[in-house]
């Protein structure tokens, strides 16, 4: 199961994805924003990350208007590692090397084509592990500081 969140700035991106997600029978939770009317991100990010830390869904896809606003909210919250990201290279290095667990992405920054390959290759890239779990481990430390 995918948690999808945006605000007003990311609900056509979020409904492009949504689209992507249903024609390859990818199972979703969308919490919202449901109409597109001007909204706050934090109010959406928090209940979808929610959902991945307790493991209801196995990761988010968040959406705002840069994507830059809702991966510092969605990053608040203990367990996420949410990372912002407009190239394939990105979204693909964040699953291999972070371990990410949330993509996020700007409507105003990309389209539906590129944002769909992103989606892709975030949710179909494992970690890699080895050293890079010593740091994600590290940055599992600083949320108890
Ligand atoms: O990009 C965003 C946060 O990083 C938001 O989605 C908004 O688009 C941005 O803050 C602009 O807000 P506005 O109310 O649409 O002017």
């Amino acid at each position: 199961m995918i948690a999808l969140a945006a605000d007003h700035g990311g609900f056509a991106l979020k409904e492009e994805v949504k689209a992507y997600l249903e024609e390859k029978k990818i199972a979703y939770k969308d919490f919202g924003s449901f109409d597109g009317a001007s909204c706050d991100y934090a109010d959406m990010a928090a209940p979808a990350c929610d959902a991945v830390v307790a493991g209801e869904c196995e990761k988010a896809l968040l959406f705002c208007g840069t994507g830059i606003g809702i991966s510092m909210a969605a990053n608040k919250i203990k367990g996420i590692r949410a990372a912002c990201c407009s190239d394939y290279f990105s979204a693909k290095y964040t699953r291999l090397h972070n371990d990410a667990n949330a993509l996020c992405m700007g409507g105003r920054v990309i389209g539906p084509g590129l944002a769909i390959e992103l989606v892709d290759v975030f949710l179909t890239t494992d970690f890699e592990g080895g050293r890079h779990a010593r740091r994600i481990g590290k940055i599992a430390e600083l949320e108890n500081r």
